[in-house]
């Protein structure tokens, strides 16, 4: 296994197999590669799916035993049911989607080998869902979750991202949770670093209290150290709701172990840096060796490091990641 300068192993990576997408969220930061807006046609700059796969089989070699397949909407690939099918054994598979097409395709998911999935859902509200995801397929994520259940994908985990507009609805998120099998909740802190509006975040230590006060069990999780709450009984019977807070964070980052990989094929080895990404080339198994372990021997501890607060809420890039222009 692959360990970086300040003791992180890297046990997982996350793939964007895309950067196009049917909605069009006002807070994506799209994996961190800026608009998601464009045609939703099929592109050239694409991974192929033999690119997929043989960068897992690399992975595979230095232990990465888990990968998230992501975007844009990943579900936009035709190709995401052979992806899943050739994805090594070895590996636990999980997809983060919009859930639109989830209605039609759940069930090839899980015959491909799928087991859990992350469905975006920011509001039980149609309006709100609306005004947030600017798309009016309200009825068909709320369908898609549904099939993803019946389907037995397990857990489906809803997506939520905290932020202006949307923090006014997660009370009855949690309770519609608690109250429904099979689904999980992660309340996500809007990260403002890559998008701007500083001014739309809420305080995220505020819902951990509110959080706390009625859970039956709480819990911390390995990765990135976020806390999860069982509400309405134990972890045996209750809802689970997990806090994503990465915003500022050391501990999330000092406990973050997973590279990313770009829908155009680079290896980024943080969310929110963009000066470290590393082309692999053609893909060949020894160029994606070799950038995997350069990639992970350049990580930065916390990535504080590379964008710092500009002192009005919002983010900047640290001057000494800037390169000096040539004269
Ligand atoms: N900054 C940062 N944000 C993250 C990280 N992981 C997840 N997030 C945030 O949480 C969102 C949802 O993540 P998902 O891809 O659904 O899944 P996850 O929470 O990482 O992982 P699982 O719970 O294992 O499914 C991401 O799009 C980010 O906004 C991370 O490593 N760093
Ligand atoms: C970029 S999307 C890609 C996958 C898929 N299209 C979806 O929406 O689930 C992955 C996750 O990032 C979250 N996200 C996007 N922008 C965010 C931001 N600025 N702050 C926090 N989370 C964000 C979304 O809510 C979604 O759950
Ligand atoms: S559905 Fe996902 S990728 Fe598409 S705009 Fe919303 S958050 Fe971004
Ligand atoms: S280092 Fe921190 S900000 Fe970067 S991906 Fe990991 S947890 Fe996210």
């Amino acid at each position: 296994m692959l360990e970086d300068e300040f003791g992180r192993e890297v046990t997982g990576v996350r793939v964007s197999l895309t950067d196009r997408c049917n909605f069009d969220c006002v807070y994506c930061h799209n994996e961190g590669l800026g608009d998601t807006r464009g045609p939703m046609d099929a592109r050239d700059h694409e991974m192929s799916t033999d690119d997929v796969i043989r960068f897992l089989e690399v992975v595979e070699e230095f232990g990465v035993d888990s990968v998230k397949f992501t975007g844009g909407e990943p579900m936009l690939r035709d190709d995401i049911e052979e992806i899943i099918r050739r994805t090594p054994d070895s590996m636990e598979v999980s997809m983060t989607t919009n859930g639109t097409f989830l209605p039609d395709r759940a069930e090839d998911l899980v015959d491909a080998g799928l087991e859990r999935v992350n469905v975006s859902q920011d509001a039980l509200d149609e309006e709100a869902f609306k005004h947030v995801t600017q798309s009016g397929a309200y009825d068909r994520v709320i369908e898609g979750v549904k099939a993803a259940v019946d389907a037995g994908l397990d857990p489906v985990k809803l997506n939520m991202v905290v932020f202006e507009k949307t923090a006014g609805y997660v009370p009855e998120m949690v309770d519609y949770v608690a109250d429904n099998d099979g689904l999980q909740l992660q309340l996500i802190e809007f990260m403002p670093e890559l998008v701007g509006k500083p001014e739309w975040a809420v305080d995220i230590g505020r819902v951990h209290d509110w959080l706390a006060e009625q859970a039956d069990e709480i819990e911390h999780r390995e990765m990135h150290d976020r806390r999860r709450y069982w509400i309405g009984g134990d972890s045996s019977e209750g809802g689970m709701v997990e806090i994503v807070d990465p915003v500022g964070n050391e501990t999330f980052c000092a406990n973050c172990h997973r590279v990313r990989v770009t829908h155009e094929g680079y290896l980024k080895g943080c969310l929110n840096r963009n000066d470290d990404l590393r082309s692999m080339g053609e893909m060949t198994k020894d160029e994606i060796r070799e950038t995997f372990r350069e990639v992970v021997a350049n990580r930065v501890p916390y990535y504080g490091e590379y964008m710092v607060e500009d002192g009005d809420g919002g983010w900047e890039v640290n001057d000494k990641y800037i390169e000096a222009p040539e004269v």
